[in-house]
């Protein structure tokens, strides 16, 4: 039995890993995002279709201190965690630079950044007590280029690639695996978030073609988790069959 910590369990991508996992049998799971009722929700779900393990907790992945104290106040029975999953995460805003609303910026930045930097400290020393540690960071096409308007978004995802390698580096003494899985286009909640719950808009950026569920990412995420000990995969970039790069897509 792993335990697999998954940050940014209320939606999208993160939720689906923790269907996908639980239906797996082998995981037990570790949820945290900001929406208490969402992982309450999710853990009811998940208990009601399948025997699994589940915990949550309430986590702020902006607030350092908030972090660094989660981790270590963790029931005693939750701190040998096998596997980070670094999955919150957000864009706000698609403007040129000039126009780019400074908050949004921050937002990303210390969400996207230095969240997943903070997790990672944090959860570390107890991924190095395990004999099959594994971080999957959530990239994004984002990180392997940049669109018209993404500007602040792909920086950061194009961090989240530094990471992901630095990681690798750093942490290959201890035998802990790093992955990067960097989707195109998923249809979640991301695109409401990115136009600050403009439902509309956000439905449009899917018209006339059939986008990634987060379960096609969940389900990869299984796949990667699941290659024998000997076998990493460093990094994965995964798109709908329409979409051909970060700006290029096929439309119906
Ligand atoms: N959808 C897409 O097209 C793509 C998404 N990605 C990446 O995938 C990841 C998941 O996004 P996706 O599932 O699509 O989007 P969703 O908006 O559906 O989910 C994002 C999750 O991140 C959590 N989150 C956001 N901010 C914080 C925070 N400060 N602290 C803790 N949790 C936080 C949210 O929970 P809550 O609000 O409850 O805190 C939510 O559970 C992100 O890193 C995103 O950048 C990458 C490429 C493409
Ligand atoms: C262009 C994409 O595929 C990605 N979802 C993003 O908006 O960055």
């Amino acid at each position: 039995m792993r335990t697999v910590f998954i940050t940014g369990a209320s939606s999208g991508i993160g939720a689906a890993c923790a269907k996908v996992l639980a239906k797996e049998g082998n995981y037990r799971l570790l949820l945290c995002a900001r929406r208490e009722d969402r992982l309450a929700q999710l853990k009811e779900e998940l208990q009601q279709s399948v025997e699994v393990e589940v915990h949550t907790f309430v986590l702020d992945v902006r607030n350092k201190e908030e972090v660094f104290t989660a981790i270590d106040t963790l029931p005693q029975e939750w701190k040998n965690i096998d596997v980070l999953i670094n999955n919150a995460g957000l864009s706000q805003g698609l403007d040129p630079i000039q126009d780019g609303d400074t908050d949004d910026w921050d937002r990303m930045i210390d969400t996207n950044v230095k969240g997943l930097l903070y997790v990672t400290k944090a959860v570390t020393p107890l991924l190095k007590q395990s004999s099959n540690a594994h971080i999957i960071n959530l990239g994004s096409i984002a990180g392997k280029e940049v669109y018209p308007n993404g500007n602040v978004y792909c920086a950061t995802k194009h961090a989240v690639d530094a990471l992901n390698k630095g990681m690798r580096i750093d942490l290959l003494p201890f035998g802990i695996k790093v992955t990067a899985i960097n989707p195109g286009m998923v249809e979640t909640e991301f695109s409401e978030v990115r136009f600050h719950g403009d439902k509309e808009r956000a439905k449009s950026v899917y018209n006339g073609l059939i986008p990634l569920s987060g379960e096609d990412i969940a389900e990869t995420i299984a796949f990667v988790l699941s290659r024998p000990e000997h076998v990493n995969i460093n990094d994965l970039l995964i798109m709908p069959t329409a979409q051909a790069n970060g700006t290029i897509v096929n439309r119906k």
